[in-house]
């Protein structure tokens, strides 16, 4: 499908992408993504995540042909969406945040009708082997009003996977979807993801985010704040605490140890914020003897990914 005949390292690459939404009534004007960098490598399973109103959406309706950038460049499958719109297209699935599909026709005839969008030929099409593999085979001639809303999400993705693109996007795919759901869902994703699909997916669930992808970028008010691979990430995720409780009250945290993240608590506990793959806690408790704290209890606590993420979305801010 590449003119090249090649396979490009990256599946996307992002240039300086910017987006702002023009003043309508009484909106103010939005800078929604201020210059976004991004590279997302052939074959990956990369994750977009970020709060609420972040870009994200932004940044995949662009790609998608449905919103019109401002500045920058859109390489999808090294076409770049200025010159060829089509080819963009094509290399693209897209599962939209919102389920959004015609409740009178049957999921066969939406792939179907969708198989035709894309000009795929009568006799290269999968609708069946697609609503098969996504455990949609018995359904394939009910109408879409009477699927249940799980049903309808995985619909969502065979349409999408009708031109059998090599790069699939998914918004949100699992959100109100339940966890056997998930569970089918994000199996299917792993398969075509074996099968060569590069997958970008942006989800709130962060567990998922671990567990899925491989490469992760954090995007923040439309900036990419961090962009690495999920192993990496987590390894900056290692804060810990430490929490001492002296065995006699200290009015206040000594000197000797003020280079540390500390902090009292009202209760007269210190809390240590620290690395785990650069401290240890015993180094930090010698630290506090030689101090003078004498220790009566103590307890670490992991710093959980949620957490994390949040501070790190909110020292952006
Ligand atoms: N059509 C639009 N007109 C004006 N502003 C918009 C439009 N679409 C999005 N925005 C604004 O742009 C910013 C980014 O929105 P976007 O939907 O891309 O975020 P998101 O990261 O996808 O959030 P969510 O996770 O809630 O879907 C938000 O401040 C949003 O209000």
């Amino acid at each position: 499908m590449n003119s090249q005949n090649t396979f490009p390292d990256f599946a996307i690459e992002l240039t300086g992408l910017q987006k702002t939404y023009e003043a309508k009534g009484k909106m103010e004007a939005k800078r929604a993504l201020k210059g976004i960098d991004l590279k997302i490598p052939r074959g990956s399973i990369f994750g977009l995540l970020g709060p609420n109103g972040a870009g994200k959406s932004t940044l995949i309706n662009i790609m998608s042909g449905l919103v019109n950038k401002s500045e920058g460049q859109v390489k999808v499958w090294d076409y770049d969406l200025d010159t060829n719109p089509r080819e963009v297209a094509s290399a693209l699935g897209v599962v939209p945040q919102e389920v959004n599909m015609d409740p009178f026709f049957t999921p066969r005839e939406s792939m179907e009708l969708m198989a035709g969008f894309y000009g795929v030929p009568e006799k290269e099409r999968r609708s069946d082997e697609i609503l098969e593999a996504l455990g949609l085979g018995d359904k394939k001639d009910a109408y879409v009003r009477q699927l249940s809303g799980g049903m309808k999400r995985r619909l969502m993705v065979a349409k999408a996977m009708v031109h059998t693109p090599p790069i699939l996007i998914l918004d949100e795919p699992t959100a109100g979807v339940d966890v056997e759901l998930r569970r089918q869902l994000w199996e299917y994703v792993k398969e075509l993801h074996a099968k060569g699909t590069t997958i970008v997916l942006t989800t709130h669930y962060l567990e998922e985010a671990q567990e899925m992808c491989d490469q992760i970028a954090i995007i923040n008010h439309g900036e990419v704040i961090a962009c690495e691979s999920t192993d990496t990430l987590l390894s900056r995720m290692d804060r810990k605490k430490l929490i001492v409780h002296p065995e006699t009250a200290i009015d206040e945290i000594p000197e000797t140890l003020k280079d540390l993240d500390i902090a009292m608590r009202p209760d007269g506990a210190l809390i240590v914020s620290y690395r785990a793959n650069e401290t240890r806690v015993m180094d930090l408790l010698n630290r506090m003897r030689e101090s003078g704290v004498r220790i009566k209890d103590l307890a670490t606590e992991e710093a959980d990914l949620e957490d994390v993420f949040v501070s790190m979305t909110r020292e952006e801010a």
